[in-house]
């Protein structure tokens, strides 16, 4: 007999709203033990799954599963770029915005059973300044956002609002230069996103048109966001219409370069990187397996 896949579920304690969930007895439950074996690692800090992933790719698992929300799934992801294991995904985050965009289910136990037999299907990754993404990443007010809800003490979507209406009261578009597709647009840049899964999260869509596989990033550029405009984006957002709202300009490109006026902060899959003048963004078509 075939020796049954092996499955590794890297957890990230931190991560979630309900932190009394007995992760790993549930997994031990929903899990199809016929089908595959398993172990469960849990990150220490920060920025340890990506080389949990990186060793567990080395001893040889089918696949890693990221126990947590997009931050996570991002440092999974990063640790397994060019090797032979998948990225599965048990979302546990506040939006889940890689999980939704690949219809993975949002309850756990409905997970766990999907990675015991998942189709396995390669995605596109972008890179920011080296930083590697799989869903979104964003220069300007996003990512001034991911900032400050990052300090906010309490996380889920209520905070993401409140923190995202107390900013907009003081934050200032930035003059960019924008080159792609051979053409150079000068222009204010409130948000620019650059977008491999269709949404933020929360099922926020940023940029409903996108496909994770095309070899192309969509490109969200809102230049001023006045009053009218915002309740524009917004509804956009909800209702997955931002580019028939005309409230954003959109684009498609494997590769963007943006100069800045002032240091602009970025982020990458939700998560605050830090400031730069000057930004590369790149896509590598296919180069991650997912396990959906
Ligand atoms: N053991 C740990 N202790 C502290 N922080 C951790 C630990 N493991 C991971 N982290 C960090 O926690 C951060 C948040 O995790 P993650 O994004 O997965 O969950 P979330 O914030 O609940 O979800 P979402 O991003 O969907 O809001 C990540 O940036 C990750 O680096």
């Amino acid at each position: 007999m075939p020796a049954k896949p092996r499955l590794c579920f890297l957890i990230n304690p931190k991560s979630g709203t309900d932190r009394r969930q007995d992760v790993p007895a549930l997994i031990a439950r929903h899990l199809d033990h016929a089908a595959v074996d398993h172990e469960i690692r849990f990150t220490q800090h920060a920025g340890h799954a990506e080389a949990l992933a990186r060793q567990a790719a080395a001893e040889g698992f089918r696949t890693v599963v990221a126990v947590g929300g997009d931050g996570t799934v991002n440092e999974v992801g990063r640790g397994l770029l060019g090797t032979a294991t998948a990225l599965g995904i048990l979302p546990r985050g506040s939006g889940n915005g890689l999980a939704r965009h690949l219809q993975i289910p949002l309850s756990l136990p409905a997970a766990v059973q999907r990675v015991c037999r998942p189709t396995f299907q390669r995605i596109d990754v972008g890179h920011i300044n080296g930083h590697a993404f799989f869903c979104t990443a964003g220069l300007g007010f996003d990512a001034h956002v991911s900032r400050h809800f990052a300090q906010a003490g309490t996380r889920g979507l209520s905070t993401y609002v409140k923190v995202a209406l107390r900013e907009y009261r003081h934050y200032r578009p930035t003059a960019v230069m924008v080159t792609l597709n051979g053409q150079t647009l000068q222009t204010d840049c409130y948000v620019l996103a650059f977008a491999n899964a269709a949404q933020y999260g929360n099922n926020a869509y940023i940029a409903p048109l996108a496909d994770i596989r095309d070899g192309l990033l969509d490109v969200c550029l809102i230049d001023a966001l006045p009053f009218g405009r915002a309740v524009r984006v917004g509804l956009g957002l909800a209702l997955g219409n931002l580019p028939a709202s005309g409230a954003a300009i959109f684009h498609t490109s494997n590769h963007i370069h943006v100069q800045t006026a002032a240091p602009l902060g970025f982020h990458i899959d939700g998560d605050y990187v830090g400031e730069a003048h000057d930004f590369e963004v790149a896509l590598t078509p296919l180069a991650l397996e997912v396990a959906t």
